[in-house]
């Protein structure tokens, strides 16, 4: 902890810059050696203005480092059969190395379905069955692991966080954050447990936690008294909460209660700010990672 009781702020926007730039040089080095850019396919189904705020800054980051960008962009009526026309039509495009489906996706369609045709080798975002159980498993390596949960990790190896032999607290079980979180924790020998919605009294099990990964999707729900003091203290959450003083009408919250939790933590992540900027840098990272063993097997 620092010694005046506040917590030094990991600064994800900036750490996620570093890794912007190690994945610039690595497209130009793959450039000149292949005369080959690595491509990453973005599907978005329907209008939330959400989905297109984050689909228009993975976009924007692609540009930026010299991935090429391959734009779906479909009617929020599109049928579950068109959607799978369209990931086959990338699954079959060599050009493509890294397939992402922004979610949710509307009603009509499967999400289930969807990801499973996303070929195991352009699954950037690593969520395909395969790669999830590859990272369960002693010994087996997923090809990408799930971008948020990695950006995770990598705050606190850059930050010079410990890991091995530390109690880790993962809050939320999602497919997409909490449990892949919890798995990646687990094979880099942290001792993990995760508390959820069912979990009675979870905050005397947060309290154990030399690491808390906070991903419940629950503004402030962590407060400054469920903490061990010196924890480091990951926030995930982006929950918008009304703010008249904003021109958008409102504000990003993590899970985490700022204010409360940077008086005891010894680390801390902000919102916005934190993990958000390291989702996006970590699926760079995955796309040129997968047009590397792309251009590996035709060499
Ligand atoms: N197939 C799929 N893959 C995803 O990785 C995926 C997805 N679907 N659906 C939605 C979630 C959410 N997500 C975020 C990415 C960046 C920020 C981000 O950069 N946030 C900024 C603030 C952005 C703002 O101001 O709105 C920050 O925290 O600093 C947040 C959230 C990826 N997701
Ligand atoms: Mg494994």
């Amino acid at each position: 902890m620092a010694e005046n009781g506040q917590a030094k702020i990991i600064d994800g926007k900036k750490i996620a810059e570093s890794i912007r730039a190690e994945v610039a040089e690595g497209v130009t080095a793959l450039k000149a050696q292949t005369g080959k850019v690595p491509g990453l396919a973005v599907v978005i189904v329907g209008e939330r203005k959400d989905s297109q705020t984050y689909v228009r800054m993975k976009r924007k980051a692609c540009a930026e480092v010299g991935i090429a960008s391959f734009d779906h962009d479909l009617p929020a009526d599109t049928s579950e059969a068109e959607v799978l026309q369209v990931i086959q039509q990338l699954n079959d495009n060599p050009d493509v190395h890294g397939i992402l489906v922004q979610l949710p996706l509307p009603a009509q369609i499967n999400e289930q379905n969807i990801l499973d045709a996303i070929s195991i080798e352009k699954d950037v975002d690593g969520f395909h069955p395969m790669n999830i159980g590859r990272l369960c498993m002693k010994g087996r390596d997923p090809l990408s692991v799930p971008c948020t949960p990695k950006g995770c990790v990598e705050l606190l190896v850059r930050s010079g966080i410990t890991i091995a032999g530390k109690r880790a607290v993962v809050v939320g079980r999602s497919n997409i954050v909490g449990m892949p979180a919890a798995l990646l924790l687990i094979g880099m020998n942290a001792t993990v447990s995760i508390v959820h919605s069912r979990t009675d009294d979870p905050k005397s099990i947060v309290q154990q936690a030399d690491i808390v990964i906070a991903a419940a999707g629950r503004a402030h729900l962590v407060k400054g008294d469920w903490l061990k003091p010196g924890a480091a203290v990951i926030d995930v959450g982006t929950n918008a909460v009304d703010d008249p003083t904003k021109k958008s009408g409102y504000r990003l919250v993590g899970d985490v209660d700022f204010e409360e939790a940077k008086k005891v933590a010894g680390h801390i992540t902000p919102v916005p700010g934190g993990v958000g900027p390291m989702t996006i840098a970590m699926l760079l990272q995955n796309t040129l990672d997968s047009a590397r063993r792309s251009a590996e097997a035709q060499a």
